[in-house]
């Protein structure tokens, strides 16, 4: 039969595909695809655009009358490119033969082996430049602070960390996200249209899909392309980030617990950088497999334990010679470790993508009074941080807790800077931290273009310093600022110190503010301004302060 007997471009699409009509002289087509007996119904209207379009097909008003409803098995369709579709419809006779679908996708992975130049060194690993395709919505009514431009921008920043290479990006408005595929069905037909027109490998959603969602979504797609979202995304950094054993063991935990309900083919990705890919697993396989990842997980969460129970006593150890912690906290890029390499001449890796530290990394730091304090570098916060991530990075995070200050790095020549200061904001509040003093840095005030508005609004707002990592600017305040804090946050002892404990007097002389130094029988009395886990040491020698 020739395509061109029918009017629907929808039916031309299908025909083309070699597949029957199931009742070619009734208005609402279905057709069979006769290899597999699979009943295909008609194209929606908005889907039958979307499809023409993607075909380059010019569609009239009379020619879409006829596709209605819904479609949802969208494989075939998408085989087809543009180009043979206009040879088709030029000469229907002489046009090549339809090539079926696996094996245009065989050519394309042939020629995908072929293409060295796509594979990259991201993070020191090899990874292969997928095509990604990005895709978000707006909630009607929507609360949360970042735009979906922004949103997008950002994962599209995700994208790239991860060695993914973001050819383009769609959104749509919605009063909440559909149960079954996230985005209406409409616009799954135009992502479709999309993947085809761009060539697309990944598609990444811009929230974390459930199961079912992530499911109907490879369904509607198709087995080549892979759909992600931005848990998937975020873990696939943390993995490729993870240095030490304790970090490569929270990012393995959260993968599983992510990836247990979704076992699908989901986590091909760094599989196929291996040259592999998991395909066709049956049932069963999937029920073995999801056994084997239980196991695996409680014993990894074991092993985490007793890795944490170590470092604690390595805090533990640490916390023996009380010097005060500062901790870097805030948005990732913010050029929190730019800063920890500048002000303690550590060589932490500070670079323009998101997430480029993982683990803590602690730095002792001189004061301008000589005094000197503990630095340490965090994990950046982003918004929409993936559960299964808070939870297992939590240990670390609550580390955060036993700092005698935090300091609240911002980036503020972001567009988003005040968005992405209560992205961090509301982390911390979860993280019951809210005793310990707060110093807030705005940095990169080098890039800003109205630097005077940006001091005053600091200025304004009390306990806000300007600053430049990179050039240095603001930095002596800044230490100013921390000496004043730390002092602030010290306690006044007044202590007998027995002679056979010398060490504790030389230790309050470097951390604390001595004021008065006096020698009796017992010991040495000393009476000074301390840190507080300092004066928690010094409790059985303390005398009664005179009022
Ligand atoms: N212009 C300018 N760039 C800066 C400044 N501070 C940091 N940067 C740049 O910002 C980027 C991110 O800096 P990092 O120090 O890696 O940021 P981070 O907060 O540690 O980021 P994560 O580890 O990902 O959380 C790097 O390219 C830095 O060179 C600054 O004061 N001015
Ligand atoms: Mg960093």
């Amino acid at each position: 039969m020739n395509a061109l007997s029918y009017t629907n471009p929808a039916a031309i699409v299908w025909t083309y595909c070699g597949w029957k009509p199931l009742n070619p002289k009734g208005p609402k087509l279905g057709f069979v695809r006769p290899s597999e007996g699979f009943i295909a119904r008609p194209l929606s209207l908005k889907r039958a655009v979307a499809v023409g379009e993607s075909l380059n097909l010019e569609l009239q008003s009379s020619d879409v009358k006829l596709a209605v409803k819904e479609f949802e098995q969208t494989e075939g369709a998408a085989a087809i490119r543009t180009q043979d579709v206009e040879n088709f419809l030029k000469e229907p006779e002489s046009a090549a033969p339809f090539v079926s679908r696996s094996a245009a996708k065989k050519n394309k992975k042939l020629e995908d082996q072929n293409d060295f130049t796509r594979f990259n060194v991201r993070n020191g690993r090899e990874v292969f430049e997928e095509r990604a395709y990005l895709v978000g919505i707006v909630r009607n009514g929507n609360d949360a602070f970042f735009g979906i431009e922004e949103s997008l921008h950002e994962l599209s920043q995700l994208a790239d960390t991860a060695g993914l290479n973001v050819v383009g990006s769609t959104y749509q408005k919605l009063g909440s996200p559909n149960p079954r595929t996230y985005i209406g069905s409409g616009k799954v037909g135009e992502v479709l249209a999309a993947i085809r027109a761009l060539d697309v490998e990944t598609v990444v959603f811009d929230d974390e899909l459930s199961p079912g969602q992530l499911r109907n979504l490879e369904r509607a797609f198709g087995r080549e392309v892979r759909v992600c979202d931005r848990t998937a995304l975020i873990l696939d950094i943390f993995n490729q980030r993870a240095a030490t054993r304790e970090a490569s063991l929270q990012v393995t935990l959260a993968q599983m617990e992510y990836q247990l309900p979704r076992l699908t083919r989901m986590w091909t990705h760094l599989e196929r950088q291996a040259g592999g890919m998991v395909k066709g697993m049956g049932e069963k396989q999937i029920e073995v497999d999801k056994r084997i990842l239980r196991d695996r997980i409680a014993s990894l969460r074991k092993e985490l334990e007793s890795v944490r129970q170590h470092r604690r006593q390595y805090r533990d150890r640490r916390s023996s010679v009380p010097v005060p912690v500062v901790s870097l906290v805030g948005y990732t890029n913010a050029g929190k470790s730019t800063l920890l390499n500048r002000l303690s001449g550590a060589d932490v890796l500070a670079e323009d993508r998101l997430f480029a530290t993982l683990d803590p990394t602690t730095r002792r730091m001189e004061l301008p009074d000589g005094k000197e304090c503990l630095l340490t570098d965090t994990v950046g916060f982003i918004q929409k941080l993936p559960t299964q991530l808070v939870a297992s990075f939590r240990a670390t995070l609550e580390e955060i807790g036993d700092s005698s200050l935090l300091v609240h790095v911002v980036d503020i020549s972001h567009p988003l800077a005040k968005q992405q200061t209560e992205a961090v904001k509301k982390v911390l509040a979860e993280l019951d931290i809210q005793h310990i003093p707060m110093l807030t840095l705005w940095n990169k005030v080098d890039r800003t273009r109205d630097t005077d508005t940006i001091r005053e609004e600091a200025g304004r707002t009390g306990d806000t310093i300007c600053i430049s990592a990179l050039n240095g600017d603001g930095l002596q305040e800044f230490c100013f600022a921390v000496e004043q804090k730390l002092k602030d946050s010290m306690v006044w002892v007044e202590a007998s110190v027995p002679y056979d404990k010398g060490e504790l007097v030389s230790i309050i002389h470097r951390l604390g503010i001595v004021k008065q130094v006096e020698y009796s029988e017992e010991g040495t009395i000393i009476k000074a301004h301390v840190p507080l886990q300092l004066a928690r040491q010094l409790t059985p020698m303390r005398q009664p302060c005179a009022l």
